[in-house]
């Protein structure tokens, strides 16, 4: 572990540099890894933890979409590629990647498969910390373990390509074995992590939740949509509306923040802009503190996760998130969005 002064927060957290990839390869090495489920996180871990030389199999139901994509992606039936309960039954580490709720339903079978000795792995400390939603209590004789990389499977896999990675957290919440550990940091660094830094499932869960709903996905889209009214309703073209909220901070502003901070932004803004910003900036986080209070308190409460379970344990979910996705998609801002897409330089 290296320490690292985090704005004057000491941590530990652990690098590719001192836990390189042959060290992972080490402490794999008789490993079964299977990862089941092959939606978003499936194929970036799985496809990364193959390409760095790790022992994986994938485990999907058959007559699927997804089967099909693993299949496209290499992955071979009968070598590689199986029905959900013989790659669980062939692994000793079991990287469960069903959706959250997919995950309570498969539960009941995939405990069956185990043994004593084997790991469980989890992306998101949602199933284990909400036990009495999901039922899902691991015997006591497996270790249970998390890696949650700190981004979308597809953006996983396409730094990886690019040779960086995503930071990912990890969390132990069983170790039978006393190897809990180096097993969740070498999976760690199999799948592509930047660096890894520690928590536990709760605190895993309760971040992310927050995160997706607040400033990541939730409150990003209201502000995005607040803004752009105000223009249109004082008669902004949308062009001008789009390009001014969402364009220019895609293209020009973020790429800036993500290389150097906020002020180095802000610095290469012109002296108005910078005045301005300033300015405003606390006036917004004053607007916004209380909606991420109450949010972070639903989320403690568990009533999020009951919200995610129920919606997305309907035999139609898929079609009623597509459905607002589409309500998304069709809303002007982002068929502004389209057009302006379409006319960038590059498209
Ligand atoms: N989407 C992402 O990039 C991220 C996801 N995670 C976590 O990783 C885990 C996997 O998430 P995603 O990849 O988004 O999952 P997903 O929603 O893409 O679903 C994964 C697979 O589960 C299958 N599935 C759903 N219900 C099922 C059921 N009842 N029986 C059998 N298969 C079923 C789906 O068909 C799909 O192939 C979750 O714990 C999630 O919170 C963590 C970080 C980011
Ligand atoms: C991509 C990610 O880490 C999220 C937003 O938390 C998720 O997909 O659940
Ligand atoms: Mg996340
Ligand atoms: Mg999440």
């Amino acid at each position: 572990m290296a320490t690292i002064n985090f704005g004057g927060v000491l941590e530990e957290v652990v690098t590719r540099e001192e836990f390189p990839m042959e060290k992972a390869r080490e402490v794999l090495k008789n490993e079964v890894i299977a990862v089941i489920g092959y939606g978003v996180q499936g194929p970036g871990q799985a496809l990364n933890l193959k390409d760095n030389g790790f022992n994986v199999i994938v485990g999907q139901r058959k007559n699927s979409k997804t089967w099909d994509k693993a299949v496209a992606d290499g992955w071979v039936p009968g070598e590689t590629l199986f029905d959900i309960e013989e790659a669980a039954a062939k692994g000793t580490i079991i990287q469960f990647l069903l959706s959250d709720a997919g995950q309570i339903t498969l539960w009941p079978t995939l405990k069956q498969h185990l043994a004593p000795g084997k790991a469980l792995y989890f992306s998101h400390g949602f199933g284990i910390t909400y036990k009495e939603q999901t039922g899902i209590i691991p015997p006591a004789d497996v270790d249970v373990i998390l890696v949650a990389p700190k981004g979308s499977g597809t953006s996983l896999r396409r730094l990886f390509l690019a040779g960086q990675g995503l930071n990912s957290s990890f969390a132990i919440f069983q170790d039978a074995t006393g190897r809990a550990k180096e097993r969740a940091v070498a999976l760690g660094i199999g799948v592509g992590s930047g660096y890894l830094f520690e928590t536990d499932f709760k605190k895993e869960v309760f971040s992310d939740l927050t995160g997706e709903r607040g400033s990541l996905m939730g409150c990003i889209q209201g502000i995005f949509a607040a803004q752009y009214e105000t223009l249109r309703r004082n008669g902004h073209s949308p062009s001008e509306a789009f390009n001014e909220t969402v364009e220019e901070l895609t293209q020009s502003l973020m790429p800036l923040v993500a290389e150097n901070g906020m002020d180095w932004m802000y610095a290469n803004c012109s002296t108005t802009a910078q005045r301005g910003a300033l300015d405003w900036w606390k006036k917004f986080k004053d607007a916004t503190q209380p909606v991420f209070d109450e949010l972070y308190a639903s989320v403690a409460a568990g009533k999020e996760a009951a919200r995610s379970i129920a919606s997305n344990s309907t035999p139609d979910y898929r079609e009623k998130l597509n459905e607002e996705l589409k309500e998304l998609r069709e809303s002007e801002m982002w068929q502004a969005g389209a057009a302006v897409r379409k006319l960038r330089p590059n498209a």
